[in-house]
């Protein structure tokens, strides 16, 4: 597997670097507000389970699955919810845990379905911010890294399911989308 990586974007060290800082802003902001932590399967799962170990406050989770991209690197402009949330949002201060924005689509839909569910505030933090190709006019609350126009892999993000597990984030050799 790591000889399809072309180039390393981010090492583990400054991915986890990054995630102990956004945990201390988090604690901060939600002092008190007993937040509801979506995290958007199934990308943004290690991102997910790193972060909220350095959030210090009460918190609670839940998990949401929905794709848009299929096997493809480019969106379908189409969001499917594959799994919904366990519980109500109503009244809740719902942070939703991305481990990307891209076109933005994905997450303008979550954002509409939380508000339209009467969710009492909705933030996002992503951990990777891409917004050359943004559809949509929609900005992060929270970022880890802004990234330049490159599909990427690892550390949860995924070409046609697989690279999730790398603990870092790469470009993959041309190669690898020809096979
Ligand atoms: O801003 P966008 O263009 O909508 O792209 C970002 C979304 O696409 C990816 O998920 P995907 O739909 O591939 O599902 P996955 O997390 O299961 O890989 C990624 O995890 C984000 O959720
Ligand atoms: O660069 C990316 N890599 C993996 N999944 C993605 N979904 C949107 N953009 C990306
Ligand atoms: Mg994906």
């Amino acid at each position: 597997m790591l000889n399809e990586i072309e180039r390393v974007l981010l090492t583990e060290e400054q991915l986890q670097e990054k995630i102990l800082e956004l945990g201390h802003t988090i604690s901060e902001d939600y002092y008190d507000k007993n937040p509801l932590v979506i995290c958007v399967l199934k990308g943004a799962a290690p991102f997910m389970s790193d972060l909220i170990k350095r959030v210090s406050i009460h918190i609670e989770m839940d998990f949401m699955a929905v794709s848009s991209y299929g096997t493809s690197t480019v969106s379908s402009g189409e969001v499917r919810i594959i799994k919904d949330l366990d519980a109500s949002v109503e009244g809740r201060h719902v942070l939703i845990v991305e481990d990307i924005i891209d076109s933005g689509l994905t997450l303008n839909y979550l954002l509409d379905l939380l508000r339209r569910r009467k969710a009492e505030s909705t933030k996002i933090i992503t951990l990777l911010d891409k917004p050359h190709h943004r559809k949509v006019d929609l900005k992060p609350d929270y970022c880890g890294f802004e990234i330049p126009d490159e599909f990427v892999v690892g550390y949860g993000l995924d070409y046609a399911e697989r690279y999730r597990n790398l603990p870092f984030i790469g470009v993959l050799k041309p190669e690898v989308y020809n096979r």
